[in-house]
This record gives C-alpha cells, structure tokens and sequence, in this order.
C-alpha cells in the first residue's frame, strides 16, 4: 500500500533547478492518494518557473508510477493568480533551521492553496468545533477541561487552538515550550495532560499581534490542520474564536468537521447570540451536536447556598426549543478560573466541577462523538 510517507520520500529525490528538492521548497499541495491514484499540485511562484521545473514534475511521476501500488499518477503545476491590489505569492522560501527556545521558522499565515472540498485530517478519526456567540462565556475554559476529561476516559485527544485573536490554551493546560520543526515543514504539537496541544499562539512571538483577515487567516488554518504531526486522534477539539467570523466560515468549507457544541451562559444576551452561532453552523450544514450551559449554578464555599448568577435552565430550554441535544451543565465556580490561570485544568483533579466536565465527557463518548 502506497501512503503519504512513501509518496514523499519520492519527491524528496527530486532535486530542484535552484536547490532543494519539491518536498524541503515547500511546493506540494493538495496530495491525495485514493485506490492507487495519486493527485497532488506543484505550487510555483509562476509561469517561469513552471517552464523551469516542468522537467522535474516528468521525473516526479516517473518516480511515483514505479511505486508499488500505484495505479496512476496525476501532477498538475500552477502558479497562483495575482489579482489587483493583492499581493502576490513570494516564492516558496527555503526551510530554516529553528534556533532554540524560538517558534519555529514557517510562514505562518501565507494564503490558502487550492483544495477541493473539505478535508480530512490524516489520522484524525472526529473534529469537532466548539463555539459560542458571545465572548468571554467559557469556550476556551471548556474545550481545555473536556480535553482532559476524555484523555482521563482513554480518549486521543487533541486541541488545535484556532482563537487566533486571542489563543489561551497554552497557558490553561501549562505549556511553554515551542512546537519543533525539524524539517522546517511539518509541526510537532506539544502534549499537556495527555493532550496534544497546538495553537497559534505557539507559533507567534510573545506578545506579538495578530492583525490577519480573510485568506492569510485560511491559509494559517489549513497549516495548522494539515502540517501538525497529529498522529492518530479519536477526537480533535477545535476552540474557536467567538462569534461566527472568517475561522468559523474557513473552517466549515475547508474541513471535514463532524460538528460543532455551541456553549453559553444561560443570561438572555448570551443567548441571543449562542442562536446565532447555531445558525450559522446550520446554514454552513455543519451539524450542532449539542448545547453546553456553563457558569450555571453558583455554590458559595462558605455556606453551600446555590444562587443561579446569569439564570439557569436557559440552554437546556434553548436546547429543546431548537430540537438539539443539551449535553449538560458547568458550574460557575472560582476553581475553574484559577486552575485556568494556573495551567493545571480543574478537570485533571476531583471534586465536583472535575465530576461536571468528566460528565459531559461520558455523554460525549456515549454519543459517539469521541
Ligand atoms: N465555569 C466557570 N466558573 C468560573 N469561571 C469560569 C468558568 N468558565 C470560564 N470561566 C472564566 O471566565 C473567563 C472567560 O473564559 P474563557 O476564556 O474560557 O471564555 P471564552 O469564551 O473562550 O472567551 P474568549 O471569547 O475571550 O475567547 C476566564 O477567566 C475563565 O477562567
């Protein structure tokens, strides 16, 4: 059987007219093998160079014909187009050897390349997306402990934290180190609580902002989902930024998501905009597999009063209303918060916030989401 590996080991002993070779020049895109068939685009800065590296695209499928297995091979090489007022694509830069303690040197955010519907994500068996309408309900808080509570249950678990404008999961499940690039192409995730862990904030300089719109955002997204050596998953936990913006548009169109969980708080205003997201999602034929009620009952830790902050019940009714299912509750409770802050999940403990998040784990699994 001929897989991924192989055929890029092939395309390793293509030597390039400028040096290099077509898998370290960065010029492969879109590689699929299917039955025997291998498909894939080479990406050339333009026709110039198409005519230059046209005879290495003839020893490419020489190459790959010999291959065991294969029953055909199909190269197309394409130069993208330039329209007006957009830049043009440079040309694949030669990969850099990363200096320690620094993110690894890959152009992050360059644009998309093209692709033919959604994709799957190599060795990942779900990829769900959790969401919300409104920030700052517990999206990024919720994806972290539920992370942890399905590795607890003997789930593969990963997070590709896509919150591009402001990526939190680092630090909620302490990591610190950066991603490793050995071949200045592929991505090693990091791992934290039994949790493979990427996010874009892994990738960026401390403290540095991030000002990217539209394309450069696809295509920052679609190196995260196709260049992060994830290794084989039972489920992909995709935290994604509030709202129904550019990452959520992106990531529907582009990936095979098996759905999104919409969380929210149960206060009217959250959700008003939780029905947004849900619509969203619903339009974009993405299915809802449930709603998450968080911060929903408050006990005091002095007297063990429960008092109910933003309401409660809102999500489950929502949840009725709307036909999905309603996956359960988080209380509001400062352990979560300072277990956030302090990169140590409350879900990794006990106790009876660790007990809501291994719950909504079970349901999950139960449901056969992960
Ligand atoms: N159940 C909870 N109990 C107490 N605090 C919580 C709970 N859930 C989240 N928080 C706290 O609320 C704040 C916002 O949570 P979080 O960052 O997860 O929200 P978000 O929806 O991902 O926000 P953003 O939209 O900014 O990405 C954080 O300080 C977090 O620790």
């Amino acid at each position: 059987m001929t897989d991924r590996e192989s055929v890029l080991a092939e395309l390793r002993k293509v030597a390039l007219p400028d040096g290099g070779d077509l898998v370290s020049a960065d010029m492969i895109r879109a590689l699929t093998i299917d039955a025997g068939v291998v498909r894939f685009v080479i990406e050339v800065p333009d026709a110039e160079a198409a005519r230059r590296i046209e005879p290495a695209r003839a020893q490419a499928e020489a190459l790959l014909r010999d291959l065991p297995g294969v029953q055909s091979v199909s190269i197309v090489l394409t130069a993208p187009t330039t329209t007006r007022g957009q830049a043009k694509a440079p040309a694949a830069p030669q990969p850099a050897a990363q200096a320690p303690g620094q993110p690894p040197s890959l152009t992050i955010g360059r644009h998309p390349t093209p692709q033919a519907g959604p994709q799957p994500v190599k060795g990942v068996a779900r990829i769900v997306a959790i969401g919300s309408g409104k920030g700052g309900v517990g999206k990024s808080t919720l994806t972290a402990n539920l992370a942890v509570a399905l590795a607890r249950q003997g789930r593969r678990v990963g997070i590709l934290d896509a919150d591009i404008y402001g990526p939190s999961q680092p630090r909620m499940l302490g990591v610190t180190g950066r991603p490793a690039s050995p071949d200045g192409h592929s991505i090693q995730p990091l791992q934290a609580h039994g949790v493979t862990l990427m996010s874009m904030g892994l990738l960026t300089k401390d403290g540095e902002a991030i000002v990217w719109r539209g394309p450069m955002l696809m295509g920052a997204l679609q190196q995260m989902l196709g260049q992060v050596m994830w290794g084989e998953l039972d489920i992909l936990l995709i935290d994604l930024p509030p709202g129904t913006g550019d990452v959520q548009l992106t990531l529907c169109q582009k990936t095979n998501l098996t759905g999104a969980i919409i969380v929210s708080t149960p206060q009217d205003v959250a959700l008003i905009d939780a029905r947004r997201a849900i619509d969203m999602f619903v339009k974009l034929k993405t299915p809802v597999l449930g709603l998450v009620e968080n911060m929903s009952t408050y006990i005091c830790p002095n007297c063990g009063h429960e008092e109910h902050l933003f309401g409660h019940g809102g999500v489950a009714a929502e949840a009725r209303a709307q036909n999905l299912p309603f996956l359960g509750e988080v209380p509001l409770d400062l352990s979560v918060r300072l277990s956030g802050d302090s990169g140590l999940p409350v879900a990794a403990g006990d106790g009876p916030v660790a007990d809501a998040y291994a719950q909504l784990a079970r349901r999950m699994v139960a449901g056969g989401m992960a």
